[in-house]
């Protein structure tokens, strides 16, 4: 079909699953079979093909698929001319310098210096805007392990939980070169095509109701600007009738991570019957 959006999807890697798993909840179809490179969505119009993470930039950018999941870190260290438009809450990495314990090297001492990465074009963007001139020594992956091999003196990776860099028996130095997560993206200036817009928007919708919840109380007339002020939802929360003289029941998003502060604050200005409540879906 020729208006069918084409969407590259991570097939390996710490976003494979978390990519898939957004969008099945965003209501496109997904493979079940690792294995599947390609798949066809006719419902939604669209054609999943699963990649590379680090290839997802290329193929965006050169205007074959019109959009992509990706980290950016690796959307920048591809140099493709492809543009960030909708950071997705997870894949969350920050991108470091690193070196043995206790070497004590900085940023400035790394003139003349090796530098192991799989991020040579990120890293070396980083050194030239500093004027740094080091050498880097572009490796595929472990490169954790370059230093002891010998083959560099300090590298600059990936960090989550920096479990990887403790057992390699190394320690982070300078300022994060960059705060990575998982984006969508797409090619710099694309017109907008029949569903990118929607797909941004069932994303976003999943973003929402993974970080919101609804809450529902009943509350005396009189505090309801102490709870409005507590609960003032996206528009302004839904405030209903009770039947009962002098209440109404009152209904608005919260964000997830407050609800149980919010749910006692409201508890202490009189608030009763409070619900917390799951959002399914939403579009905002
Ligand atoms: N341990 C991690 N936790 C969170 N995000 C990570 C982690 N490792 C990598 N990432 C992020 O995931 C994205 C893809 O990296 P990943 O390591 O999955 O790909 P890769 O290195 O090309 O593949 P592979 O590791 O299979 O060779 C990057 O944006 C990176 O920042
Ligand atoms: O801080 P941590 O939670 O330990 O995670 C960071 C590690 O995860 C990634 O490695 P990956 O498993 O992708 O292997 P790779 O080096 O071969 O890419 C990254 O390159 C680090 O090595
Ligand atoms: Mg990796």
């Amino acid at each position: 079909m020729p208006d069918q959006l084409r969407i590259a999807v991570p097939n390996k890697g710490a976003l494979a699953e978390p990519a898939s798993a957004m969008l099945t909840e965003a209501g496109y179809r997904q493979r079940k079979d690792s294995r599947e490179l390609v798949l066809v969505d006719p419902d939604n119009r669209c054609e999943f093909f699963f990649l590379r993470p680090r290839d997802i930039a290329v193929y965006v950018g050169e205007g074959t698929l019109h959009a992509g999941i990706t980290g950016r870190d690796m959307l920048l260290d591809s140099e493709a001319p492809a543009e960030e438009v909708l950071p997705l809450g997870f894949g969350g990495s920050t991108f470091r310098f690193a070196a043995p314990n206790g070497s004590g090297l900085d940023v400035a001492d790394l003139a003349g210096r090796r530098i192991a990465t799989s991020y040579a074009g990120l890293l070396r963007g980083y050194l030239a805007e500093r004027g740094v001139d080091a050498r880097v020594i572009e490796l595929d992956g472990a490169v954790e392990t370059a230093i002891r091999l010998g083959v560099a003196d300090a590298i600059a990776d990936v960090v989550s939980t920096g479990t990887t860099l403790r057992n390699a028996g190394l320690e982070t130095f300078g300022a994060p070169i960059l705060e990575s997560e998982a984006v969508l993206i797409r090619r710099n200036g694309d017109p907008e095509r029949p569903g990118f817009g929607q797909l941004a928007r069932r994303l976003r919708g999943v973003l929402t109701a993974r970080d919101y919840v609804m809450i529902d109380y009943d509350i005396h007339t009189g505090r309801i600007d102490d709870a409005v002020a507590l609960t003032p939802g996206m528009e302004g929360p839904t405030v209903s009738p009770l039947h009962r003289e002098g209440w109404v029941a009152v209904r608005a998003m919260v964000p997830r991570r407050a609800a149980q502060q919010i749910m006692d604050d409201l508890w202490d200005i009189g608030g009763r019957a409070i619900f917390i409540t799951d959002i399914y879906a939403c579009r905002l």
